[in-house]
């Protein structure tokens, strides 16, 4: 295919931690390459996803959740992975909750006035609402606040809406060349994904406060003659009490957490995994801008 046949584009999802932006985003692809959870702030880098469909690519990047407070050193780092990418992309998809609307979705929105960029608004999360016509008054409210290009309400856990998402974003795209094969679904490695699964499960099977001071390094990821392959997952934690926490009576709590993982890594890489974790304390990790450099944050 020629250049001038095909389109592209840089889509940046946007908005407060929680809302539902990683789930859409792998709504999306028809496929997980950002992780989810209960817990606010679970998406620490930037990703890029990337969906090809005949001549259009769309590349969205999914940021972690913008937000005020700003005290750690992990916090700060997230917010201006985030805030990077709005300047960067051809247009910003802006999501916020049902009719929630807080002090960081205004945030969010003074950010996007600055950045001049087109912006459409996904309100998610409309499965909550039995009866929808309780948002009409709250989307007439968001229609005075910005001149959003469109307003979709959707569920981002169900793919029905997305051919109508994807459609609208095709409009911001721009002749000229595919940025990844056809074939690509993210710019992240493997290695860097299967981090990322085992934090996910880490953050599903362990209490509130671990998600802030938990990151994992895979050591090692080799192919044996075996054809298996094994990983080595160094999980970092800040207190004992918190590797405790991690392992579980006799080590029951790691366990689930490494089947999990090798379950869905082995998914990912469609090939049979020997999936070996370790915890280890690193105390005031989440603090030190220095040592979370080290570990790959903020270089985005
Ligand atoms: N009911 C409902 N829940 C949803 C929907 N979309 C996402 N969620 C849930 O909302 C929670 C947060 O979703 P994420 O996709 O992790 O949110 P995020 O905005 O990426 O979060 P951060 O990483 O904190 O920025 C998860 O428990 C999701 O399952 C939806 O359409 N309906």
């Amino acid at each position: 295919m020629s250049e001038q046949e095909t389109k592209s584009g840089f889509i940046a999802i946007v908005g407060r931690p929680n809302v539902g932006k990683s789930t859409l985003l792998n709504q999306l692809l028809g496929q997980k390459v950002s992780i989810t959870s209960k817990k606010a702030q679970t998406t620490r880098h930037r990703i890029l996803g990337i969906d090809t469909d005949g001549a259009y690519q769309t590349v969205y990047v999914d940021t972690p959740g913008l937000h005020m407070e700003e005290k750690r050193a992990i916090n700060r780092l997230m917010n201006r992975a985030a805030s990077s990418s709005i300047g960067d992309v051809d247009m910003v998809i802006f999501v916020v909750e049902g009719t929630h609307w807080t002090d960081d979705d205004e945030m969010v929105l003074n950010k996007l006035r600055r950045a001049k960029r087109p912006v459409i608004l996904v309100i998610n999360k409309i499965d909550q609402f039995k009866d929808k016509s309780i948002l009409l008054p709250h989307i007439q409210e968001l229609t005075s606040k910005f001149e959003f290009e469109q307003i979709i309400p959707l569920t981002a856990r169900s793919s029905e809406q997305m051919p109508a998402l994807k459609k609208a974003v095709r409009d911001y795209l721009t002749p000229g060349m595919h940025y990844f094969s056809e074939d690509s679904v993210t710019d992240r490695s493997v290695r860097f994904m299967a981090a990322e699964i085992i934090r996910e499960k880490l953050i599903r099977y362990t209490g509130e406060e671990l998600p802030y001071s938990t990151t994992v390094e895979i050591e090692k990821f080799q192919d044996q003659p075996s054809g298996v392959t094994l990983i080595h997952g160094l999980i970092l934690v800040e207190r004992e009490g918190q590797k405790r926490m991690v392992i579980g009576n006799k080590g029951s709590k790691l366990k689930t957490i490494g089947q999990d993982a090798r379950r869905d890594i082995e998914k990912l890489i469609d090939n049979q995994v020997n999936l070996q974790l370790w915890v280890k304390v690193k105390s005031g990790w989440a603090d030190d801008e220095r040592a979370l450099r080290s570990l790959g944050y903020g270089e985005e």
